[in-house]
């Protein structure tokens, strides 16, 4: 049933953090985190290596010692003893038994987690739109059925809080695309959906909000859209793409540009406040008789990636 509250105030709060701290020895992995939300919304958790993010879900799942308040749902997490009632992780990897079907694995973990109600494992596989696929073995599913079985086995307790935890390392196009859309439609349904992830343009286009995390600080957290343009105003990211990687004379050329290297040696990315036709014209005018080099230009508002690689240079979301 699709989950439909009027506005985000009248939400119910899922997750509370405050002040929340994780320290290894005198390193803080996670510095005094806040943090509010609400059924219904899915977040985005982004930043650069070692800025926390495993060390707070970690500190959600009970898997680490942790200062600070963490509420879900109302239940004070560091007193509760049944965690999985209220949370649900999704691990990177399948955890299935691959000879047995849908149905079987949801059995034997169900079994594990205490739980006596068949209901369970049906509402679940109708969940993940799996129940016409009960019977089948895991071992004859595409990787997005499997992706889906697995996020079954997550959600068997009824969970107001689901964790996806970088569900999409090492998986092809179609199955990362699946665990994506299910992590909508879990949200969708009512349940507070965090995802980690690396796939910065798809969090962009399905996250409610992102948490930016640097050196174990809340760098921001807000809707994508508001988050950049705060981060970027009307600053445009031109990419310029050449035959072959540009030779010193191309790149002295390219100096008064403030040209940055892109994903490959001969991808060059640059910022500008100017109007980009300006730029544009400019700089092929600069390039002279290197300008047949150049294969590509494009002209975009910067995203979650461009967001993310100042975060990385700067420690900062603004410049
Ligand atoms: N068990 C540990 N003992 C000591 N330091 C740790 C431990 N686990 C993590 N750290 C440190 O804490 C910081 C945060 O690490 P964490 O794994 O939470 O970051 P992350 O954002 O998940 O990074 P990544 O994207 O690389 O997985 C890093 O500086 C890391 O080196």
């Amino acid at each position: 049933m699709p989950f439909s509250a009027p506005d985000t105030a009248t939400r119910e709060l899922i997750l509370s953090a405050t002040d929340v701290t994780v320290a290894y020895g005198q390193h803080k992995a996670l510095d005094g985190l806040n943090l509010e939300i609400r059924e219904g919304e899915l977040v985005g958790i982004i930043g650069p290596n070692g800025a926390g993010k495993t060390s707070f879900i970690r500190a959600l799942c009970g898997r680490t010692r942790v200062t600070g308040d963490l509420n879900v749902a109302g239940t004070d997490l560091r007193r509760s003893t049944d965690r999985r009632r209220h949370i649900a992780l999704v691990p990177q990897d399948i955890g299935l038994y691959p000879h047995l079907t849908a149905r079987e694995n949801l059995t034997v973990i169900g079994r594990l987690l205490g739980l006596k109600d068949r209901a369970a494992i049906n509402q679940a596989l109708e969940t993940v739109e799996m129940s016409q696929h009960a019977k089948t073995r895991v071992s004859e599913m595409s990787g997005g059925m499997k992706r889906r079985i697995n996020v079954a086995a997550a959600i068997m307790t009824g969970p107001k809080l689901v964790i996806f935890d970088e569900p999409t390392a090492g998986v092809d196009a179609p199955a990362r695309d699946t665990v994506h859309r299910l992590a909508r439609a879990l949200a969708d349904q009512g349940k507070a959906v965090i995802l980690i992830t690396h796939e910065l343009e798809q969090a962009e286009a399905l996250c409610d909000k992102i948490l930016v995390l640097c050196k174990g600080k809340r760098l921001a957290f807000e809707p994508p859209a508001r988050l950049l343009e705060r981060s970027f105003e009307n600053q445009r990211e031109v990419m310029v793409r050449y035959a072959t990687p540009p030779e010193p004379e191309v790149l002295n050329a390219m100096q008064p540009f403030a040209f940055t290297p892109g994903e490959m040696p001969t991808i060059w990315v640059a910022m500008t406040n100017a109007n980009e036709v300006s730029f544009v014209s400019a700089f092929l005018t600069a390039l002279k008789g290197e300008n047949d080099l150049v294969r590509e230009i494009s002209v975009r508002r910067p995203g979650l990636t461009a967001l993310m690689h100042r975060v990385e240079k700067t420690g900062q979301i603004a410049a």
